[in-house]
């Protein structure tokens, strides 16, 4: 049984890197049986439609040269994808093609369809000749000996047995898209992006579990993305959207591919073959994701009027220019939206009975819920007119709007609009990792904060996870009952179920929170990237991870439009990040960060008295919930040299873990074995200690774990953190057990340096910390 359908379209195999791609994600995504539907190369369509018309006008020198143009065209792509000995039998091939194109036009018998169908039949004999080469049995298949027409109308069951005949054995088969045949054998095309059509069609004549158009947009986004830098990417939309859209001219939906879908429970994913990783669109069946919000821009339009409209003309009239017309009524009277180039056409077929309303339109529709259209459109005028963009004619349905303007809408409009139409009343689903001693509090605190966040924006915990365990539940969880949940609904998870899990949830935005201590979740972030999540992370291994992972993150969150945020990794609540990044946005250059960034530290350094030994206080600062989950990696200053790798990549600077100089706060020989092992030789901790702390008070000092980093005239940066004897009564000396002090020594604070201070650990400021990472996050959202 066929399982899937993939289509691959022109972008996706333009060149031969692109061809090995495709190759890939078959090799990754396919299992033998499925079908892969592809386009001509690049610009192929494109050149055999020139080449057409030069055969038309009788430009001999012109066919001749595009002729060549194809030629070296194909011949490239095949010395570039094959070894030698591969490469004669298709030159050769194609050779013969060409000849025999080339001799039909001689003699004045070239036909239109069979010759666009070759960029189709290239496409596939390469693509199944490249798998063939990788180990994977394959077979190209010319689509004409699947789908048959007659007078216009494709004879479903004739072709639905010839699939099944065809496409019977186990193995991949890359189909030509676009093309079919009519009953006496000729070659027919399917239109403008057929070839989505055609795997629609396929993926119902097979009963194939689903279909994935493989684009060069990883899905459908709520306005062009290439325009609206913040656009949203759905995850999911229903049918009777995507089918509206398809109509009104989105780009990456086709107002014919979903109508082979209609009735049956075939899943169709948008993805881009660009970025495969990245999660898609899924177009759903109705009922199965809400209606979303969408503005999307027109091309040139004109607006006509037709007297009495005979049903099913206005698809006779698309399946005419190849392209979607949009219909509606208003007024009793019935509209078309043509696109200009087809206008001539149309009204040549409606005769008599077309009036042009207007011409030369652009504009917008507004695609939302029902009951959301009235306002937005109330919303939308409001802009047009701030904006003094002069409309023309509009238009309101149930569940659209359309604004016919003067102008073409432009990316700043665009983007106004978006952000007034779209990104308000948006949903952020929240996934909290990490329920120790931090997320407890968080969590416990949540209540009160989504329920204040709420006005501005509507927050849903959906999952909350611990390392072995989670919950995950889509609608929402009751945060008041998180621990009753939690007690009744907890499962075991891997973390491909948790990446599905967020992957099918239908939210705007989602968000990540990390409250763990876990290098391994962290190794999660591009993962969470990849399905649209923004992070917040208190846990600091991402931020201290090698700097190329660390680059390839921000990289990947950055073209993503995702935002991450850590303000808790260092100093806890304390606004640090904040401090840093807004002295740089000002212009001013941060020479020296020096203080105590350990919460931990500074309570055991500063508590010390030589009352109670080293080691119980260590017990006391775990119990307080100051530590990491092993202590040692605060007694070991790993803990602090982390933070201080996160402050100097806040500065720009591309250091790693280890070009930060460290002491460490206890011997080297405690570092290894299980926690117990530490607890049983406590005594050698206490024993180290303690002497430091005597010599320190020996020279009138006290002891301290203090860090530094300074950017030296030259621009080498020198960093360091470890023990130190301090003078009595110094800031340092003085600070409350706990807190952290930063000491910053920028050009403008250069005398008298700025200082941050205050608890710099602890559940409450910590988890208070992350309130205000998430506030920020709604904030920039909206
Ligand atoms: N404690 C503080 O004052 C403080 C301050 C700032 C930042 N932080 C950071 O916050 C994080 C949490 O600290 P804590 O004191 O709450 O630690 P904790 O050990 O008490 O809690 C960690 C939680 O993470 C869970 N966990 C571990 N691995 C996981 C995984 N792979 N997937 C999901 N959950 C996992 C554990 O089950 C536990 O519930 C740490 O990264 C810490 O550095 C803590
Ligand atoms: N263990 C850390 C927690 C805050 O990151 C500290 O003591 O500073």
């Amino acid at each position: 049984m066929t399982k899937a359908v993939h289509k691959f379209g022109g972008s996706s195999l333009s060149s031969a890197a692109r061809y090995q791609a495709v190759a890939n994600i078959i090799i990754g995504h396919c299992q033998s049986g499925d079908c892969i539907v592809v386009s001509a190369a690049g610009k192929t369509t494109n050149t055999l439609v020139a080449l057409w018309q030069s055969y038309q006008q009788q430009d001999e020198r012109a066919f001749s040269d595009i002729l060549l143009q194809v030629e070296n065209h194909q011949l490239q792509l095949i010395s570039e994808l094959f070894p030698a000995a591969q490469q004669t039998p298709l030159a050769s091939e194609l050779r013969d093609e060409l000849s025999s194109i080339a001799r039909q036009a001689q003699l004045r018998q070239l036909q239109e369809a069979p010759l666009l169908a070759f960029g189709e039949i290239w496409s596939a004999r390469l693509l199944a000749a490249l798998l063939n080469t990788l180990n994977i049995t394959t077979q190209d298949v010319d689509a004409r000996t699947l789908f048959t027409q007659h007078q216009g109308q494709l004879m479903h069951s004739l072709n639905r047995s010839a699939c099944h005949q065809t496409l019977a054995q186990d193995k991949i088969y890359v189909v030509t898209g676009f093309i079919a045949a009519d009953s006496e054998g000729n070659t027919v095309t399917l239109g403008r992006n057929g070839s989505d059509y055609s795997a629609t069609l396929l993926a119902s004549y097979l009963d194939a579990a689903s279909v994935s158009i493989w684009t060069d947009t990883p899905g459908v986004f709520s306005t062009d993305p290439r325009k609206v830098g913040n656009a949203i990417k759905y995850s999911k939309v229903c049918r009777a959207q995507a089918n509206l859209l398809a109509r009104l001219g989105n780009p990456v939906l086709h107002a014919k591919t979903l109508s082979p879908l209609k009735e049956t429970a075939i899943k169709l994913q948008v993805r881009s073959s660009f970025e495969p990783d990245v999660q898609g669109t899924e177009v759903v069946k109705q009922g199965y994701s809400k209606e979303k919000r969408f503005v999307t821009t027109f091309g040139e339009l004109d607006l006509l009027r037709v007297d009495t409209l005979a049903s099913g003309e206005v698809g006779a009239l698309s399946q005419l220019i190849q392209h979607g017309i949009h219909h509606f009524n208003q007024n009793g009277e019935d509209y078309l939206l043509v696109p200009s180039e087809f206008t001539h056409q149309v009204v040549l077929r409606l005769s008599g009975r077309v009036t042009i309303v207007e011409s030369h339109l652009r504009g917008f529709a507004v695609v939302a819920p029902g009951p959301d259209i009235a306002p937005l459109v109330r919303q939308a005028q409001a802009v047009l007119d701030e904006q003094a963009v002069v409309v023309r004619f509009t238009h309101s349905a149930t569940e659209y709007a359309l604004f016919l303007t003067d102008q073409a809408i432009d990316s700043d409009v665009l983007a106004i609009l978006h952000d007034k139409l779209v990104n308000k009343g948006r949903e952020l689903a929240v996934i909290i990792a990490g329920l120790g001693n931090v997320g407890e509090v968080f969590l416990n605190q949540c209540q009160q904060q989504i329920a204040r966040l709420q006005s501005q924006f509507d927050l849903k915990l959906v999952a909350l996870l611990r390392s072995q365990e989670m919950v995950f539940c889509p609608s929402g969880l009751n945060v008041t009952q998180w621990q009753q949940q939690w007690q009744s609904e907890a499962q075991s998870y891997s973390h491909t179920e948790l990446l599905d899990r967020i992957s099918e949830l239908d939210y705007e935005h989602k968000v990540v929170i990390d409250i763990t201590a876990s290098e391994a979740f962290s190794q999660l972030y591009p993962d969470f990237a990849a399905h649209d999540c923004h992070l917040i992370s208190a846990n600091k291994y991402a931020g201290t991870a090698a700097h190329d992972w660390y680059q390839a993150l921000r990289t990947q969150l950055q073209e993503r439009n995702l935002l991450w945020r850590y303000n808790t990794s260092v100093g806890a609540g304390l606004p640090v990040n904040f401090a840093l990044a807004d002295l740089q946005n000002s212009g001013d250059k941060v020479v020296r960060i020096e203080g105590v960034f350990s919460g931990t530290l500074s309570w055991l350094c500063s508590s010390f008295d030589g009352e109670r030994p080293f080691s119980e206080l260590v017990l006391a600062a775990q119990d307080m919930g100051y530590t990491e989950p092993d202590p040692r990696e605060d007694l070991s200053g790993r803990d602090m040299q982390r933070k201080l790798l996160i402050l100097a990549r806040e500065l720009g600077l591309q250091l790693e873990l280890d070009d930060i100089e460290l002491e460490a706060l206890m011997p080297a020989s405690l570092a290894q074995g299980s926690w117990e092992s530490f607890l049983a030789r406590k005594d050698e901790l206490d024993a180290f200690y303690q002497q430091r702390a005597e010599a320190a008070e020996a020279q009138g000092k006290v002891l301290r774990y203090t860090g530094a980093l300074e950017i030296d005239a030259a621009g080498k940066v020198h960093a360091k953190v470890g023990i130190a004897q301090v003078a009595q009564g110094s800031a340092i000396a003085n600070l409350t057990p706990g807190d952290n002090i930063f000491v910053i020594t920028t050009g403008w604070y250069e005398q008298n340096p700025l200082v941050i201070q205050g608890p710099g650990a602890g559940k409450e400021v910590t988890a208070a910390g992350i309130h205000s990472d998430l506030y920020w996050l709604t904030q920039q959202l909206r």
